[in-house]
């Protein structure tokens, strides 16, 4: 930041972004995918350098108390990174839909009307402590002929910065302007505030985050936003079910992983099957240490089962997003109330039905109001990468624009082209 003030210095980052985003959005495809192979080959070439300065943030969170799968997350492995990398290329390998032009139809008057694909301009996005974050949106703002600029989580900050060189350098090997991927060098909240209120630089700001990040959002933001919000999701086990399978599908919904947004934070029972199901998911929740907050009659029947964590549910479990080895059980008579429950508290992310009932599965799919809705298979899928998208911005939670997992078409706007030979308007 030099000596610049946080709002200068927000502007400059603007003023850059808005001028490296006509140079994005003309780049051709060679070259965009040229700035992506090289930013695989970087990150691959600089796992040790990576590692280091990621160990000065991991230190930095164990010191402040930061719980297990937030430290995770904040994690650079050898692993995440050659995921980074696969995750670039792959996007380099797909095609570009920057230009295309779809619907072109031919209308009485002569004129023909279709409609062009194109980059939104410059977005800004805030996100979690999760610097592969910073890869995924680089490269899909590369991919999709954007600028953007970033801002990563606190915790993250010296593994971010270590990316975004790379990012630059890969952008300036492919003959891009560096300005085109920015991040936000510090971690001054402030720079959040000017951010989200630059109407002149930034076309969109994408949130990735929970209610306190959203609740300043809503309040001060002067640009459109998408939000990506909490994960509140639910698997509901239905009546019928395959037993064996909602036990394999609830436990990976709940303890694949903790922290992710997609993970269920609540296990809704149809009262039929409860006495079956619940004490086998009992005791692999037990063995994992996940704590269950309970209705009274999932509590009665779980109380049977050795070394569970047990603890009465209060209202306010039902909206909660732990992100921990928790989850809250509740039983419910069927479809129609599991459906309404989760309509009710779910943050409208992810929420998945388990059953045998086909008419259970439609009725799911076509009522539960959220941005994707699942027969038979873990919450934990809810992301761009298992979708196809290639990579994710995040999961919207919007209902405009985009919804659900954000890949390179949630970067994109349409316009409409019109090609004529001289008509004119009777
Ligand atoms: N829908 C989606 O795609 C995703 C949603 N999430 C959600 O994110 C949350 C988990 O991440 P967590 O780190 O706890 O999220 P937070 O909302 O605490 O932080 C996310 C980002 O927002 C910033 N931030 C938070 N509050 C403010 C504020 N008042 N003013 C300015 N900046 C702010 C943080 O900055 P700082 O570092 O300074 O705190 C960080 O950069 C969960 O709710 C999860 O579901 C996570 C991933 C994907
Ligand atoms: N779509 C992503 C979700 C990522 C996510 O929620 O991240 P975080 O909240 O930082 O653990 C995935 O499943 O990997």
């Amino acid at each position: 930041m030099n000596a610049l003030n946080t709002v200068e210095y927000m502007h400059q980052l603007g003023a850059q972004a808005k001028a490296a985003s006509a140079l994005m959005a003309r780049a051709s495809a060679a070259t965009k995918n040229k700035a992506l192979k090289a930013l695989a080959r970087l990150l691959r070439e600089n796992v040790e350098p990576l590692q280091i300065d990621n160990a000065r943030d991991l230190e930095r969170a164990v010191a402040n108390g930061l719980s297990e799968p937030m430290v995770d997350r904040l994690r650079l492995t050898p692993k995440v990174l050659e995921t980074c990398a696969q995750g670039c290329e792959q996007l380099a390998a797909m095609a570009d839909v920057i230009g295309e032009i779809i619907g072109m139809k031919q209308m009485p008057s002569g004129i023909r009307v279709g409609q062009m694909r194109v980059p939104i301009g410059v977005f800004g996005m805030i996100y979690e402590s999760r610097p592969n974050v910073t890869i995924e949106a680089a490269s899909l703002s590369i991919k999709s002929g954007n600028a953007c600029i970033l801002r990563g989580g606190s915790e993250a900050i010296d593994s971010n910065k270590a990316l975004a060189r790379l990012v630059a350098q890969a952008l300036a090997e492919a003959g891009l302007p560096e300005q085109g991927v920015q991040l936000v060098a510090t971690t001054d909240r402030d720079a959040v505030g000017q951010l989200i209120a630059m109407p002149g630089y930034v076309d969109v700001i994408i949130p990735r985050g929970g209610k306190g990040l959203i609740e300043r959002i809503s309040r001060e933001a002067k640009v459109p936003v998408i939000k990506h919000l909490d994960g509140n999701c639910h698997t509901y086990v239905d009546d019928p079910c395959d037993i064996a399978m909602a036990v394999k599908v609830a436990d990976n919904a709940k303890t694949n992983k903790y922290s992710p947004c997609n993970a269920s934070e609540g296990l809704l029972v149809a009262r039929a099957v409860a006495a079956e199901f619940l004490p086998l998911i009992g005791a692999v929740y037990a063995a994992k240490g996940v704590e269950m907050r309970c209705d009274p009659e999932a509590l009665a029947i779980l109380q049977s089962v050795p070394d569970a964590k047990l603890a009465a549910a209060t209202e306010q479990d039902w909206s909660e997003e732990y992100l921990a080895p928790i989850i809250s059980i509740k039983l419910v008579d069927g479809v129609h109330e599991a459906i309404a429950h989760i309509n009710q508290y779910s943050s409208h992310h992810t929420d998945a039905i388990l059953t045998r009932d086909h008419m259970h599965a439609q009725q799911f799919l076509r009522e539960v109001d959220s941005a994707s809705v699942m027969v038979n298979a873990s919450t934990r899928f809810a992301d761009g990468f298992e979708y196809g998208l290639g990579a994710e911005i995040g999961i919207s939670t919007d209902k405009f624009h985009a919804r659900g997992p954000v890949g390179i078409e949630g970067l994109t706007s349409l316009k409409y082209v019109v090609l004529g030979e001289g008509e004119v308007r009777s």
